[in-house]
């Protein structure tokens, strides 16, 4: 059999740890980053200088371009791994015709700013990709523990369930396990949301509360995720599954979480730009609860974690008066 043809659209932790995930199996990785100084250090010396750099790539089956259009050529599968605020920009260089016909995988768990799509929303509206054709990877997992090859497991969404299992077939290795679904948009939007929560849990841990309160958040966001993803996408799915209740607990809670890592500062009295500035890597979170706000205007669900996340970061509001309102409202 031919190996697959997959090109990697990032250059960023997730990009790195998913190539070193599909490398173990018989693939062709065309990886395309932005930055020039980085795929040419990657080229010779089969390493991210900048993102993981203690991953070692497989010279024979990771090649670095710089240029998406040629990225592109010849795959079959398309990764996509920059942030949701980035992929108007990057994608930019494309037509629809560099989708067609394609598998169009998203491993972003961040929604498109400003639009406030979905990014497979967005792909279908912009690009004129099909439902179908897309996979989402979702699940509890940090780039850091893959890097580390600690036994993680993914999920692959998608609304054609042989195309997540084979897609999920490619992304089975010694440490890591998939399962495919087919709630394709509820795993997308839970990925989003379950960012917000780690923002809330990390603002409440820079504030000093401790791991009792911490439960009691993380337990009523999950009924404020429910809430959400009933009025927005009504379908058959077990949220106490890895996919929704596992990812929520992972970013709520590990020390690797870029979202719970960003909200602690604000608790700490950081600004958003400090904060921003003092991280090298990007925190979803901050975009997608301006979305998610956005969005719930229209559709009035009770999300009292959401408002004040969104007051918090958008409307400057003190983080420790509006825990304190928010104290009130948890059970
Ligand atoms: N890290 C993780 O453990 C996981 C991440 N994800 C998701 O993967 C997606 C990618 O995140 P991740 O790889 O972790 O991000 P990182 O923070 O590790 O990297 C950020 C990436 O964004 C790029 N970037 C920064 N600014 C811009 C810009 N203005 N225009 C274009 N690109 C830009 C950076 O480019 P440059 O290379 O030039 O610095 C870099 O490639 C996110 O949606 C995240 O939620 C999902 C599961 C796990
Ligand atoms: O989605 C993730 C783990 O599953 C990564 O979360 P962070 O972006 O907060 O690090």
């Amino acid at each position: 059999m031919t190996p697959e043809v997959i090109t990697v659209i990032g250059g960023g932790s997730w990009a790195t740890a998913i190539i070193r995930i599909l490398s173990e199996n018989d693939v062709r990785i065309r990886w395309w980053l932005r930055n020039r100084q980085d795929a040419e250090h990657i080229r010779k010396y089969h390493h991210n200088p900048r993102y993981l750099s203690g991953v070692t790539l497989h010279p024979k089956k990771v090649k670095p371009f710089t240029r998406l259009s040629e990225a592109v050529k010849g795959a079959g599968i398309l990764v996509l791994a920059v942030p949701g605020a980035f992929i108007s920009d990057v994608l930019s260089q494309l037509r629809p015709e560099d989708f067609a016909g394609k598998t169009i995988v998203s491993a972003i768990k961040g929604m498109v700013p400003g639009e406030n799509l979905l990014v497979t929303d967005w792909l279908e509206k912009h690009y004129g990709v099909s439902q179908d054709q897309f996979c989402v990877i979702a699940g509890p997992c940090h780039a850091e523990e893959v890097a580390l090859e600690k036994q993680s497991y993914l999920t692959i969404a998608s609304s054609d369930r042989e195309r997540a299992t084979r897609f999920a077939g490619l992304m089975r290795c010694r440490f890591v396990n998939t399962h495919p679904l087919t709630d394709l948009y509820g795993v997308e939007y839970c990925a989003v949301m379950k960012n917000i929560v780690a923002l809330a849990c990390g603002i409440c841990h820079g504030l000093g509360f401790g791991d009792n309160f911490q439960a009691v958040l993380v337990s009523n966001a999950m009924q404020e995720i429910k809430r959400f993803l009933d009025v927005i996408y009504p379908y058959y799915r077990d949220l106490m599954g890895s996919a929704y209740l596992g990812d929520l607990l992972v970013t709520s809670y590990s020390q690797f979480s870029r979202n719970r890592t960003f909200g602690s500062m604000i608790g700490k009295g950081y600004s958003v730009t400090s904060a921003q500035a003092e991280m090298n890597m990007v925190a979803e979170g901050y975009y997608a609860v301006k979305s998610i706000d956005e969005i719930n205007r229209k559709y009035e669900v009770d999300m009292p974690i959401t408002r004040a996340v969104y007051t918090i970061l958008y409307e400057k509001a003190s983080p420790a008066t509006e825990i304190a309102q928010l104290k009130e409202l948890l059970t």
